[in-house]
């Protein structure tokens, strides 16, 4: 490799790396012929918005060489199968699972969830989200793929509805909303293990899982038989949510999944005049909660009309207004989610990983 590019490329620094891409390894080719530049990247996690970043910081940099007047930029992504929880079975297909969980109702968990699957699709990553909120199955409303059903190819097997290119499967699909309410406990967990496994999902690199809100029973036997590889935490500012919060934290330490982090949502709100931000619910909560549990703030989302409106219509705002300041923190708190699985985590070969039906 060139030295004078080896270490235009050696000094991209970024939150979302831990070592450098050389010691990383993911320049699979780095060429100059005829003054033309090849670089092939190979990622483990979904990176897209960063290798956007990396594209606009080092090209200018990289023709003010003698040995380049022009520069090709390649990426592909080989993401990595990282060590789930107690060692368990994987899902078929499955490389990662990410449970989206919150210690209270109604904080925006399925909102966040939704949106953050679809900005991890976004990054690069082949992603499918299961709704596991047997309370109040909102995800087929906020795909708008409400009146769709799954197939049952073999009477046994679901086929997952696709939606905006996600996979997504859903208690919602299978009863009636008013039927969803009344499931109690172990009847509410096998099922839902149920869905998971009887899924026929496609190849994915992250499995989102909405997780019912709340800490009691239910929540802990998923959880500790989910093959999940880490947690994410949402809540809002109020002292009343992050009480809650905690608890959540507490209940995954219990059964020795690593939580990645919290996200604050609700956690300003934005004129629509003024463009203030006011932070209603109280502030930094959440910050010190992560600090508290040496966890991450992963990220702060506000209060905004916008995003219930979108899910309201079944586009999610991620889809609907993709260029919003509202999408970028999605893509960014999901660039954060998926280089702190992977550097918090520990790589296995995916053919350990995956077992045949
Ligand atoms: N940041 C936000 N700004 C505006 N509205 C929001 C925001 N986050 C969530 N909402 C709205 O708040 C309501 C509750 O959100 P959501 O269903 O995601 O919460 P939840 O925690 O999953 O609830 P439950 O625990 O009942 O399943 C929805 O109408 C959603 O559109």
């Amino acid at each position: 490799m060139n030295t004078e590019v080896k270490k235009i490329l050696e000094n991209f620094i970024h939150s979302t790396l831990q070592k450098n891409l050389l010691e990383l390894g993911a320049i699979k080719k780095c060429e100059i012929v005829n003054h033309h530049l090849t670089i092939n990247l190979t990622m483990p996690f979904a990176w897209q918005s960063t290798f956007e970043e990396l594209k606009k910081i080092t090209t200018p940099k990289l023709l003010k060489l003698n040995s380049v007047n022009e520069v090709d930029w390649h990426i592909e992504y080989k993401i990595a199968t990282l060590k789930r929880a107690n060692n368990q079975n994987a899902i078929n297909n499955i490389k990662n699972i990410i449970a989206i969980s919150s210690g209270k109702g109604g904080v925006g968990k399925s909102s966040t969830a939704v949106n953050l699957a679809l900005a991890l699709q976004k990054q690069g990553a082949k992603v499918g989200i299961l709704d596991a909120d047997i309370y109040g199955p909102s995800i087929p409303t906020m795909l708008g793929t409400e009146n769709q059903q799954p197939l049952t190819p073999d009477n046994k097997h679901m086929t997952p509805i696709m939606a905006y290119g996600l996979a997504s499967n859903s208690i919602g699909y299978l009863v009636d909303p008013n039927g969803a309410m009344v499931w109690r406990g172990p009847m509410a967990s096998k099922a839902l293990l149920q869905i998971l496994q009887d899924t026929l999902w496609p190849e994915l690199d992250y499995l989102v899982i909405d997780m019912p809100p709340g800490t009691g029973d239910i929540q802990l036997t998923l959880a500790q038989n989910i093959p999940v590889t880490a947690a994410v935490i949402i809540t809002t500012p109020q002292d009343i949510a992050l009480i809650d919060a905690k608890k959540g934290i507490t209940m995954f330490n219990k059964v020795n999944i690593p939580t990645l982090g919290i996200i604050e949502n609700m956690s300003y709100h934005i004129c629509e005049h003024c463009g203030h931000h006011e932070a209603i619910f109280g502030e930094g909560g959440a910050k010190h909660l992560a600090k508290q549990y040496q966890t991450k703030l992963l990220g702060q989302i506000p209060l905004q009309k916008m995003l219930r409106q979108d899910l309201d219509t079944g586009k999610p705002t991620v889809i609907n207004h993709p260029d919003s300041e509202f999408s970028q923190l999605y893509y960014q708190i999901a660039g954060n989610i998926a280089s702190e699985l992977y550097w918090q985590g520990e790589a296995i070969l995916p053919d350990i990983a995956f077992k045949t039906l």
